[in-house]
C-alpha cells in the first residue's frame, strides 16, 4: 500500500480574482507556493482584505479564479476550501471557551464534544494555551486572543493560511515578540500563506516577497529588497522610507 501523503506535501494557492466592492473594482492575480509567504501591502482601501475575503469564498467573484493544487475551489462555500483565516479582530466566538473555539473545526466536521476536545488538546499545549483553555475571549490579552485564532485556523487542517492584519490589534510592545512568534508558526504551517498587512517590518519577519495593491490594481510585486531597489510607485516609495511598526 502507498504510505499516506505527508501533510507537510501541501498544495501551491492560485488566485485571479476580480471584485466590487462598493464603487470599488478590484483585480488581482497571484501564485503562493507553500513555505513562501506572501504579504500584501498597499494603502488603506486599496482592497487588500476583499482579495483575502475573495479568496476565502466570503465575497462573490465578478471574474476569475481560486485554485488551490489542483483544486478549482472558487465554487465552493467557504467552509469546503480548506482555508484557514486569521482576521484583525480576531473573531473568536465570544460565548465559547478557547478549547471549544480551537476544538470548533473538529466539531463541525461531525465529531462528538469530547473528541473535537481530544483533538484541540496538542493545538493548546503547541500554543502555550492550555492554561487558558477554560477562559472566555473577553478575558484574553490581544496576543493571547490572536494565538487562540491561530492555533484555530491551523486546527482544522487548512491547506491555505491567510492573515488580515493579525498584529493591528496588538499594542506596540508586544508587536516585536508576536511577529517572531507568529513567524515560527507561519514555517512550521508551511502552506501557502497570504498575509496583508500595512507593516514592511511585519513583511520582512513573515514572507518571502510583497505584492503591492493601490486602487484595486497590483502596481508591483518582489521582494522587499526588489522594492527597495525600483520602487514602481511614490506609494511603495513612501512606505518603505517610513518605518511603519
Ligand atoms: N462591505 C463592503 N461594502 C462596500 N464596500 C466595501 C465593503 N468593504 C470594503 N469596501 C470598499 O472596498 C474598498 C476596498 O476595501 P478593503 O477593506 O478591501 O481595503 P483594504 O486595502 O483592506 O483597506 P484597509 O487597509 O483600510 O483595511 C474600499 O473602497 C472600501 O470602502
Amino acid at each position: 500500500m502507498m504510505p499516506a501523503e505527508p501533510s507537510s506535501a501541501r498544495p501551491s494557492l492560485h488566485a485571479d480574482v476580480t471584485v466590487t466592492r462598493g464603487e470599488r473594482r478590484i483585480a488581482a492575480a497571484f501564485d503562493v507556493v507553500p513555505g513562501h509567504p506572501l504579504a500584501v501591502i498597499g494603502p488603506n482601501g486599496a482592497g487588500k482584505s476583499s482579495v483575502l475575503a475573495a479568496i476565502a469564498g466570503l465575497v462573490p467573484l465578478d471574474a476569475g479564479e481560486v485554485r488551490i493544487g489542483s483544486r478549482r475551489v472558487d465554487g465552493l462555500p467557504p467552509e469546503r476550501r480548506r482555508i484557514g483565516v486569521v482576521f484583525q479582530d480576531y473573531v473568536l466566538f465570544p460565548h465559547l471557551s478557547v478549547r471549544d473555539n480551537v476544538a470548533f473545526a473538529a466539531r463541525m466536521r461531525g465529531g462528538s464534544r469530547s473528541a473535537a476536545r481530544a483533538v484541540a488538546e496538542p493545538w493548546l499545549a503547541r500554543y502555550d494555551l492550555t492554561a487558558l483553555a477554560d477562559r472566555l475571549p473577553a478575558e484574553l490579552s490581544g496576543g493571547q486572543a490572536q494565538r487562540v485564532a491561530l492555533a484555530r485556523a491551523l486546527a482544522a487542517d487548512p491547506d491555505v493560511l491567510l492573515l488580515d492584519e493579525p498584529m493591528s490589534a496588538l499594542d506596540v510592545e508586544v508587536r516585536a515578540d508576536m511577529r517572531a512568534e507568529l513567524a515560527t508558526h507561519v514555517r512550521e504551517f508551511g502552506g501557502a500563506t497570504v498575509l496583508v498587512t500595512h507593516s514592511p517590518a511585519d513583511a520582512a519577519a513573515l514572507a518571502d516577497s510583497v505584492l503591492v495593491l493601490e486602487r484595486g490594481l497590483v502596481t508591483q510585486r518582489g521582494t522587499l529588497a526588489e522594492l527597495r531597489a525600483a520602487p514602481a510607485t511614490a506609494y511603495v516609495e513612501r512606505m518603505l522610507a517610513a518605518s511603519v511598526e
